[in-house]
């Protein structure tokens, strides 16, 4: 796949350079759900208006990724989108309900619906939608800093797709995983064919860094993450950039598993150039534990925006110092949270950036 669009030259290239371990003037920093319900103007633009609607408008998809841009001097955009396009897809009905979140009316219960799915799903047609919104934001983007595209990994998408929703054990879809391991695989596999076309085809509509979450590594021990998460995640990283060098194209890839640090080791030597931590993991030992083998990206507690600025700039550089400036992308620990400010946002921008260029400077 050629990319073949003109797009606006990049002005700020410190995530990229951050992603492959290179040295920058200060660490690239932005937040997963940058584009969210913490910014007024989101809540303005999204009232009244259905979610996977909003996912499925181009026009209104750009518009949300580049509010946070307005704000902050983040150095990355992140794509608006849901890691549940996926499933619909593939012909499940999800939606989303206010106050309960990701809605599956009709599950999958037995191995048995596994029939009821797309075999083959033609992502340009089913998802055509995110890769225009995609080309238009990289656009009005006008090169101020790299565009992230992203996928949900098989296993948290499957565990969506069996739960019918969220879900504290997930009980219903590691049932699968121990009752019907064979059907498990396979859907595994089905969904690791199409996140594989999906994340092609956002590259070739303009994505300049992929991120795979794994939101759901946590409810896995060590003994099936290796045998229903990792491969998956590997295959991905591996058919994805095989692709890619075949048309030159060179796009660093990001893999999060959240609450996966049994698997750190393991998830360094994935193929991906960075690796995402959540909060639970000290910056030292993830250091140590992945050998310098990749770049790291995180970990502050969401939480700690609840903090005063000066506190958040405090635990910013203690984390700046544990991870050091290079080959270093920080970001928090997992989302933003609906009622966080965006003063503190602000403030954890700034520190990082602040902070940073200190550091550098010794
Ligand atoms: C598990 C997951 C989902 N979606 C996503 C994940 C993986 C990351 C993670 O672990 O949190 C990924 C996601 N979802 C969204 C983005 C956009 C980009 C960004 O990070 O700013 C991204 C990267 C927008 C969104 N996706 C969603 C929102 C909030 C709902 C809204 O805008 O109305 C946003 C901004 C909805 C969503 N979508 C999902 C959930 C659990 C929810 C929250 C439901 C709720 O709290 O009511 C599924």
């Amino acid at each position: 796949m050629f990319c073949l669009h003109y797009f606006p030259k990049l002005k700020n290239d410190t995530f990229l350079c951050a992603c492959h371990g290179q040295e920058t003037n200060h660490v690239p920093v932005w937040c997963m759900r940058q584009a969210g319900r913490y910014l007024p103007e989101f809540r303005e633009f999204r009232a009244g208006k259905d979610f996977f609607e909003t996912c499925r408008s181009p026009a209104a998809c750009c518009e949300l990724t580049l509010q946070p841009l307005r704000r902050f001097p983040f150095d990355a955009a992140i794509i608006f989108s849901d890691i549940l396009v996926i499933p619909q897809a593939m012909g499940m009905d999800v939606q989303m309900v206010a106050g309960k979140g990701p809605t599956f009316p009709e599950p999958l219960k037995e191995p048995e619906d596994l029939l009821l799915l797309q075999p083959k799903v033609d992502v340009n047609k089913e998802l055509g939608y995110v890769f225009k919104a995609i080309t238009l934001t990289r656009h009005k983007l006008d090169g101020k800093v790299p565009l992230i595209g992203f996928t949900g990994a098989p296993w948290t998408l499957m565990a969506y797709m069996i739960e019918g929703g969220g879900s504290t054990t997930h009980s219903k879809a590691k049932r699968w995983l121990y009752r019907h391991p064979e059907a498990s695989h396979k859907l595994l596999k089905m969904l690791t064919d199409v996140i594989v076309e999906y994340l092609l085809g956002q590259v070739a509509a303009g994505a300049q860094a992929l991120q795979v979450f794994e939101s759901h590594a946590g409810c896995l021990g060590p003994v099936e993450f290796q045998e229903f998460s990792l491969p998956y995640l590997r295959d991905i990283a591996r058919k994805v950039k095989d692709q890619l060098k075949e048309s030159g194209q060179d796009v660093p890839m990001i893999v999060f598993a959240k609450d996966g640090h049994y698997g750190l080791e393991d998830l360094s030597q994935s193929h991906y150039e960075v690796v995402g931590l959540d909060w639970t993991i000290d910056p030292r030992s993830a250091r140590e534990r992945t050998g310098g083998k990749v770049s790291l990206q995180g970990n502050m507690d969401p939480c700690a925006l609840y903090a005063p600025k000066e506190r958040i700039s405090e635990i910013v550089k203690k984390m700046l110092e544990g991870f050091g400036t290079r080959g270093y992308i920080a970001n928090l620990g997992h989302g933003l949270y609906p009622d966080m400010d965006p003063e503190n946002v602000g403030a954890f921008v700034e520190a990082v950036h602040t902070h940073s260029r200190h550091l550098n400077l010794k």
